[in-house]
Formats: structure tokens, sequence, C-alpha cells
């Protein structure tokens, strides 16, 4: 029986006042098992499969599938989309090929309505993606070090999208965009130091924060124990941190400033290579 098994890694999206167009592929996995048998794909796996074959212009087959790994599901690190590329891969290679990576991509980007994750989970490294699915990657060095701090509490992405405002004032607008350029040329030089600063947000971050309230006392801290700046990670609940020295001491003092207990933190690097495919036969 054919079996695909897809490795996606985690995201984390926006970095702050990127908002659904920044995001950096992380060293945690999920894996998707996809296999030519019969299955009842329901929810998620359903609406993939319909997308794909609808877009790969093909008869449907039966197919049955499975997850597992280490991303926490719901707390802003791109658990749906490790779920829906790893779907979208499966199919196509039972399909024989008939999707190129950029169109599997470009699929998922459709179903989650937002590019950020999906460009990272796909490729790796730092992405700008933008409405139309176009992007730009770039490598990050294993110098940095990604500090999460994922509460024991989900966040679903619609919900988080929900509180955001129809309209900002324009002076927020202003700041929020020169601080995402600001954040992108600094990754693609890898003039990490730049990056001081460049994370505030007015365009989401302000919005969520009832939904995580010590969003801001975690980054704050953080910051405080060395790190180069703090974001809310997607849509949350998770709070990442980004730093060149000391993650141990940053994590410690992200989760005496979170005020939670039952907190799980990952100290992780960059993923520079993307979603991965293996067939067996
Ligand atoms: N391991 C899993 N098994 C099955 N479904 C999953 C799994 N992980 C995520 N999902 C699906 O993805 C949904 C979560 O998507 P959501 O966009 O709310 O969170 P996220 O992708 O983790 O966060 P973000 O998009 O902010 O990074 C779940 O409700 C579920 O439908
Ligand atoms: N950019 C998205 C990421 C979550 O999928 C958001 O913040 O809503």
């Amino acid at each position: 029986m054919k079996e695909v098994r897809t490795k996606v890694p985690a995201t984390t999206a926006n970095l702050g006042p990127g908002f659904d167009c920044l995001g950096i592929a992380l060293r945690i996995y999920n894996e998707v098992i996809v296999r030519a048998a019969p299955g009842h794909p329901d929810g998620m796996a359903d609406q993939a499969a319909e997308a794909f074959f609808t877009r790969a212009d093909i008869a449907p087959f039966d197919f049955d599938w499975s997850v597992k790994g280490q991303v926490p599901r719901s707390r802003g690190m791109g658990s749906s989309v490790t779920v829906r590329l790893g779907l979208l891969h499966g199919l196509n290679e039972l399909a024989d090929g008939p999707l190129s990576d950029v169109a599997l991509y470009q699929l998922c980007c459709d179903l989650e309505g937002h590019p950020d994750n999906a460009a990272p989970a796909a490729f790796g490294g730092f992405t700008v993606a933008r409405k139309d699915a176009s992007f730009q990657r770039y490598k990050v060095s294993k110098k940095l070090r990604f500090v999460l701090l994922v509460p024991d509490f989900e966040v679903e992405t619609p919900a988080a999208r929900k509180a955001l405002p129809e309209r900002i004032p324009f002076k927020d607008a202003v700041v929020s965009a020169s601080n995402a350029a600001a954040i992108s040329a600094a990754f693609a030089s890898e003039e990490y130091e730049n990056l001081r600063g460049t994370f505030t947000d007015y365009l989401h971050q302000p919005y969520r924060l009832p939904l995580i309230p010590c969003l801001n006392d975690v980054i704050a801290a953080g910051e405080k124990a060395g790190a180069i700046g703090g974001w809310l990670s997607g849509s949350g609940s998770t709070i990442a941190c980004v730093t060149l020295a000391d993650p141990e001491k940053v994590a410690r003092a992200m989760q005496e400033a979170s005020g939670l207990k039952n907190t799980k933190v990952f100290i992780t690097q960059a993923d520079n290579k993307g979603a991965r495919v293996k067939v067996r036969s």
C-alpha cells in the first residue's frame, strides 16, 4: 500500500507588525501520513481533498490519514498549516505529482485565507508573503534562538480575527508598516541587531490583548532578560521571543512574567528546509 509521510515545520507568523505577511519556520514538526486506503476524511481533510482534486483536475480517490508530532494545536504555531500542507503533499504523491510544490503552497494559502504560515512551512526560513501568495524567502542564521512560551489555553484563529477592528488610526498604520519593513530588511541582510524595537505592532496585538492578557508583560520580561524582541505568535496563544544570547534566561523570565501555570516552553532555531516528503510503496 502506498504511503506518504510529510514532515512539516511549525511556524511563527506576523512577528508583530507583519500581519498576514511575515513568518518563520521552526525546528518543531508534525508528520502527516496519507495512505491509499479506504478512509472517512472529514472537516479539514475533506476540504483539503476537495480543493486538491479540483485544482489537479483528477477523479477523487479513497485515502486514509493521520497526524502526529510536537506542534501544539490552536496555539499560534501554524498547526492547521502542518495538517493542510501535509495532506496536500500526501494526496499529490498518491496521484503521482500533478501539482508543483508552489501550486500546493498556493492551494494551502487559499484554504488558510492568508499566506504567512503557509510560506515558511512550505519553503523554510523567513518569508515575506503577499495576499496573492507570491513570496520572498531568506535563510535564517543558526545563531538566532526562538523562545516560545505556550500557554495551556487554545486561541482559535477565527476567534482571534473577530477581535480585530474594521479601521485603525493612520499613525498606527504608519508605525506598523515601517516596523514590518525594518524586520524584513534585518532578516534579508542578516543584521539581526537591527531588529531591536521593530516588533512594536498596532495592527492586531493591542486588539488581541484581552485574549492573552499577559502578552506585553511576557515580551517586556523576555527583552529585559536579553531578547532582541518578541511578539504574539500567529493569532496566539503562544508568545515568541528571539534572542542571540542566553535563551534559557529569556525563557525563565517569560514564564515567570506570564503568571501562568502549566506552560510549555520550546527553545529552538529556524528550519531552513520547509516541508519534506517521503514515499513508501
Ligand atoms: N494535530 C491535529 N490533528 C487534527 N487537526 C488539527 C491538528 N492540529 C491542528 N488541527 C486543526 O487546525 C485547527 C487549528 O487551527 P488554528 O488556525 O485555529 O490554529 P493554529 O494553526 O495552531 O494557529 P495559527 O494559525 O495562529 O498559527 C484545529 O481546530 C484543527 O481543526
Ligand atoms: N496572520 C494570521 C495568523 C494566524 O493564522 C492571524 O494573525 O490571524
